[in-house]
């Protein structure tokens, strides 16, 4: 039996979300990674830029002096990035067989004697590593708060106009929207209460009945969605187990899912029809605080888009739209609170 056989047998015994990586004696020089439910990352070193888009097959080809020196796993992208830029997010059911320094992908189906093999492309960490440094500050929570002046300024930096909103990342999406029965945000702790307090800009712009979900409360009920509605997602992370699940459920629904994330290449981000990214810089503190001031202004920025064909709303929006663009001068005074 091939250790990729062994592994394939124990992921067929298992139920439940799961993140794994298989090291053993009887395979010495291979590693085995798989993953169902939860995240899991491979960082690869020695990956040149220009490489970094090609095929992800066989990882010899990829590297200038045809064997990588390093791998990482990880469940966060922000442990990775001190080593590595090229990361792969591995899906569910994706079998990562290293064996003597090169990658093969394996794609496990319950079903199937047989895993099919896989190509896939490496993408690039947009994050530097000055981001996960507490610098002068005791903890990253502290950090977090002084840097909402400027996390404030990058949520919003290229998307605020004089009368509205450019959103890239809805722009698509908007007709459905604006035809939405409903918008049901869905989300867990602090990224629910962020919607919580956006819900009064989407009703009161766009005219849509908005209802709010807990993911997990949302799965326990099985609550009704239908496929005439829009459901919003909001997590930091992007990766909360019950947020992820709900989203499942509501793409079963036929629902059109949006994102409001931090984690650029995340879940969400990934499995949603569409999104927005808060580009509030990575948060580490677990407590949410600029993550939490950020996803408040998407979701208001969300609402202005879509009521942004209503002309008795104008002179609101575009009073809104002031507010939202002297946030970073008027929370300045974060600055002078002590570092300590
Ligand atoms: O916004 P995310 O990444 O989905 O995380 C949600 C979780 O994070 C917190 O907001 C803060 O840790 C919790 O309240 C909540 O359970």
């Amino acid at each position: 039996m091939t250790f990729s056989q062994v592994v394939m047998e124990v992921m067929r015994q298992l139920e439940g979300a799961y993140a794994l990586i298989f090291k053993s004696p009887h395979y010495p020089n291979e590693l085995i990674a798989c993953k169902r439910g939860s995240t899991l990352i491979l960082g690869v070193n020695e990956v040149s830029d220009q490489n970094s888009a090609k095929s992800f097959q066989n990882v010899k080809s990829l590297t200038t002096n045809g064997s990588p020196r390093e791998f990482f796993f990880s469940s966060d992208l922000c442990a990775i990035v001190e080593h590595t830029k090229n990361y792969l997010a591995i899906e569910d059911n994706e079998i990562i067989h290293i064996k003597d320094g090169s990658v093969s992908i394996l794609k496990f189906d319950k079903e199937k004697e047989k895993p099919a093999s896989v190509q896939r492309a490496l993408s690039v960490l947009e994050m530097e590593v000055e981001q996960i440094k507490k610098g002068s500050y005791d903890h990253f929570m502290q950090k977090e708060i002084h840097e909402q002046p400027h996390s404030l300024t990058t949520t919003m930096r290229g998307r605020l106009k004089d009368s509205g909103v450019v959103l890239g990342g809805l722009k698509e999406h908007l007709k459905t929207l604006r035809r939405s029965r409903r918008v049901i945000f869905i989300g867990c702790g602090t990224s629910y209460n962020a919607a919580l307090a956006a819900r009064p800009f989407v009703e009161e712009l766009t005219g849509i009945p908005v209802t709010m979900e807990v993911a997990s409360d949302l799965l326990d009920r099985q609550g009704p969605i239908y496929r005439e509605e829009t459901a919003v997602f909001v997590s930091q992370s992007g990766e909360t187990a019950d947020t992820l699940l709900a989203l499942e459920y509501a793409l079963e629904k036929g629902a059109l899912c949006v994102g409001v994330t931090n984690t650029v290449g995340s879940t969400l981000s990934r499995k949603t029809h569409c999104g927005i990214h808060i580009n509030a810089g990575c948060e580490i503190g677990v407590a949410s605080t600029k993550a939490y001031t950020s996803q408040i202004v998407v979701m208001a920025m969300i609402a202005l888009a879509i009521g942004s064909d209503q002309l008795s709303t104008q002179p609101r929006r575009e009073s809104i739209i002031t507010g939202l663009s002297s946030l970073p001068s008027t929370t300045n005074w974060i600055n002078n609170l002590p570092c300590q």
